[in-house]
């Protein structure tokens, strides 16, 4: 097969909630393959800079493979997840079957849908989860008895310039990606486990982000910042009765669900998070250049002929990896996803995916790669023992020069004459010698080894106390026991990990404590042993080991607490690691549910301790759920930390205490160590100015539409097939609480804008 160009798709999500409130309107519009996007108007304050730009064009248009239209849910034209999946996942699993390696990634800002398209939540499932099902549906119904298939799955976090193997708890640390002639470039030692079904697959890919949530400890560290891709290894054997023979085909799928698109050119970060962010975005910068090459070089090769343009595919370990899927021996497909109301975002993304197009692959179908491979390591292992034999003879260098600096000359196999150390000699022939070895591994092998490791992840999760349900898929509540869920900035992290409360004791603390621990969590800000929980009867105490390390509802405590369903709980100091976690109490709910039956049409409302009033409220636990998220835990916690360190009058902003009842947070400075803290000048003012950096990025992420948990993540999405636009909006706008949470927001800008706060900083600097 010739040169073919990648294929990229471009899909538009529904406004969000805060997009609805600000009053965004759509800027796109979709006819046949063609997008189109308008000049916004500049009352909206959303897009007010690009609005007031010169020289933007009144609709611009772009032309993709397809363009997917998912804005309304209620419109008969509403692309879904199965649509792309039966265009486009549909064809590179027929490609996957006739031999060719395949890539489909998925490209964006934050928030623009990147993960709904290739993972999906809830019910509605992505293409990749899609794809795997299909797979087993094929490889289940296949006749032909000549034909065998062997799939098998890995699962990597590119976080920070490292790779992260999400599978094998005992892979710690970074691993390495290398190149190998014959294979390509490789992730070494990476654990590739044998599944069956996909149910084992679904299982793999629940436990590997439960294993990316543990890892996240940081609360710095969320998906959007990371790189996640999920490969399928597909082996089709074929043997021959009449020759006796065997033939392979192998087949590698992968999907890449890229980090947020925005922080490549993120323009509010300053100082330590700039840093951090290039660091991070190396990846994503690089992938940049290298579609830019590519663009560069399609244009020479039509106005002057042929020119060699270096592609920088080895500047980050992304680029590096995704070689072959980039301008190589793949099938590739882009899907960019696009917000409907973000002018500057959206265009920069459609200008990126209209580059992304111009880059050709050359794919040609995988036969028998492994005895090819087995063949090119059976002549270069020879070669390379025999030239560090020579070296390690000393014949013909002094031993007391480190390996290092001495000089190896060795022949390709192009008779292409190479200088290396003998120390990457040595390297190479390690790395070789396992390739070979796993080369040369048997499926039953393999088979034993997917078991160990399969025991291994489970154990860890489970000894630090997270609960893993066996032969299950999914996160399933307890029902009686009562629990926290873990709560993360990040809904693909957050409510993955679930901890019980068992009868009496269970104590937490930090994971390296010798301690006996039921629960064990990491960071610096924990401690050895940090706090218990007392569960006597169902009824659960939070009991703090020390002052400060332990917040319940945004509020340090420093004796025993009895804690209620949807009470939150914050681990370690705020504004530096700290765990957010979310109380559940199953019997709770379900009494609160018979007397809520008698209870409806009253607005909810906070009592003095922070919990939801039940028996006035119209809104199940489970509602509550919904809202009860990390924005909000952090943001209580950020107001009183903000709140005892300023003047308290500030809060008496109508806004918040008209629109929550709870003026608890906002009056209760009782808390010792703010009283302490803001004798420390130094610490409170750096502690400030943390938490207000923190709070003007996470505004932000609020504004261009970042999200609830997971499976309300739909809920998050006006959905009008039910209801009417203006029916929704009242309800949102009287009843729903996330209007209480968006007024905190607004009072939060207007806190941060204000100069009164600013003096106030700037005084307690200087005293
Ligand atoms: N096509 C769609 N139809 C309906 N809802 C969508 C669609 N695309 C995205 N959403 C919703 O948009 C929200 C954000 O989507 P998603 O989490 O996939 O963003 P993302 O690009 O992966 O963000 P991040 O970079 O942080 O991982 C979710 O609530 C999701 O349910």
């Amino acid at each position: 097969m010739g040169d073919e160009n990648i294929k990229v798709v471009v899909r538009c999500r529904p406004l969000n909630s805060s997009e609805i409130f600000r009053g965004a309107k759509c800027l796109f519009s979709m006819v046949g393959n063609q997008t189109f996007i308008t000049r916004p108007d500049v009352n909206d304050p959303g897009n007010a800079k690009a609005a007031k730009r010169d020289g933007i064009e009144d609709v611009k248009s772009f032309t993709f493979d397809k363009s997917y239209w998912s804005f309304d849910k209620s419109d008969p034209n509403y692309a879904t997840q199965a649509m792309l999946y039966n265009d486009l996942g549909e064809e590179f699993l027929d490609y996957a079957f006739e031999g060719y390696n395949t890539c489909i990634f998925a490209y964006g800002q934050t928030g623009a849908g990147k993960s709904y398209s290739m993972m999906g939540y809830g019910e509605d499932k992505g293409i990749m989860p899609l794809t795997c099902c299909e797979l087993f549906n094929r490889i289940n119904n296949n006749k032909d008895l000549e034909l065998t298939y062997q799939v098998q799955v890995s699962y990597i976090e590119i976080y920070n310039e490292r790779v992260r193997d999400l599978l094998n708890p005992k892979n710690k640390g970074n691993l390495k990606v290398r190149e190998h002639p014959a294979l390509g470039p490789y992730v070494e030692d990476l654990s590739k486990l044998i599944v069956n079904s996909f149910i084992d697959i679904e299982k793999l890919m629940d436990e590997g982000n439960k294993v990316r949530t543990v890892a996240a400890t940081n609360m710095n560290e969320t998906s959007s910042r990371s790189h996640a891709v999920f490969t399928l290894l597909v082996t089709q054997k074929r043997h021959d009765t009449q020759t006796n023979m065997d033939t392979e085909k192998v087949s590698r799928i992968s999907f890449v669900d890229l980090a947020g698109s925005e922080r490549a050119n993120s323009t509010y970060a300053t100082g330590t998070r700039l840093k951090e962010s290039a660091n991070i975005n190396r990846s994503l910068i690089t992938f940049g250049k290298v579609i830019t090459a590519f663009a560069e070089l399609s244009s020479v090769d039509k106005k002057k002929g042929k020119k060699e343009i270096f592609v920088p595919y080895r500047d980050s370990v992304l680029t590096w990896l995704l070689k072959d899927s980039l301008g190589g021996n793949s099938k590739t497909a882009m899907i960019a996803v696009i917000s409907p109301a973000d002018y500057d975002e959206t265009l920069s993304t459609l200008r990126f995916a209209d580059a992304t197009r111009r880059i050709k692959n050359k794919a040609v179908v995988n036969e028998d790669p492994n005895t090819r491979l087995i063949r090119e390591l059976k002549e270069e292992l020879p070669m390379l023992r025999s030239k560090l034999g020579t070296y390690d003879s000393n014949e013909l260098y002094d031993p007391s020069v480190p390996p290092s600096q001495q000089i190896v000359i060795l022949q390709d196999k192009s008779g292409n004459t190479i200088k290396k150390t003998k120390e990457e000699l040595i390297d190479q022939t390690q790395a070789s010698e396992k390739l070979m070895e796993e080369v040369n591994e048997s499926w039953a092998e393999k088979a034993r080894k997917t078991e160990e490791i399969q025991k291994e992840r489970e154990k860890m999760l489970e000894e630090l106390g997270i609960m893993v349900e066996k032969n299950v898929v999914g996160i399933h509540p307890p029902k009686k026991v009562p629990y926290l869920v873990n709560l993360n900035e990040d809904p693909l992290l957050s409510e993955c990990l679930i901890y019980q409360i068992k009868p009496g004791k269970t104590r937490v603390g930090r994971i390296e404590s010798d301690i006996p621990l039921n629960i064990r969590l990491k960071g610096d800000n924990i401690l050895d042993e940090h706090c218990w929980f007392e569960n006597i009867d169902g009824v659960v105490t939070l009991h703090p080991h020390e002052n400060d390390a332990t917040m319940v509802n945004g509020m340090y405590i420093n004796k025993a607490k009895k804690l209620k369903s949807g009470f939150r709980i914050i681990l370690g100091y705020f504004h530096e690691d700290f765990y957010v976690f979310r109380f559940n109490n199953p019997q709770e709910v379900s009494e609160r549910a018979k007397s809520k039956q008698l209870s409806i049409n009253v607005p909810l409302t906070l009592n003095e301790n922070g919990e939801d009033s039940a028996e006035v409220s119209p809104t199940s636990t489970d509602s509550l759920d919904t809202w009860i998220d990390w924005n909000l835990a952090r943001r209580e916690a950020a107001l009183n930390s903000l709140n005892s360190r300023t003047d308290t009058t500030d809060t008496t902003d109508t806004r918040y205490t008209t629109d929550t009842t709870d003026t608890r947070h906002i009056t209760d400075t009782t808390d010792t160590r703010h009283t302490t803290d803001t004798t420390d000048t130094t610490d409170t003012t750096v502690g400030i100015d943390e938490s207000l950096q923190r709070l003007r990025d996470d505004l932000k992420k609020i504004e261009s539409g970042r999200r609830t948990r997971p499976d309300s993540r739909n809920s998050d999405f006006h959905d009008s097939s039910n209801e009417t636009y203006e029916k929704v909006h009242q309800r949102k706008f009287f009843y729903d609480p996330m209007v209480n949470f968006f007024n905190l927001v607004q009072f939060f800008k207007n806190l941060l804008c204000d100069t009164h706060l600013l003096k106030i900083r700037n005084g307690s600097k200087r005293k």
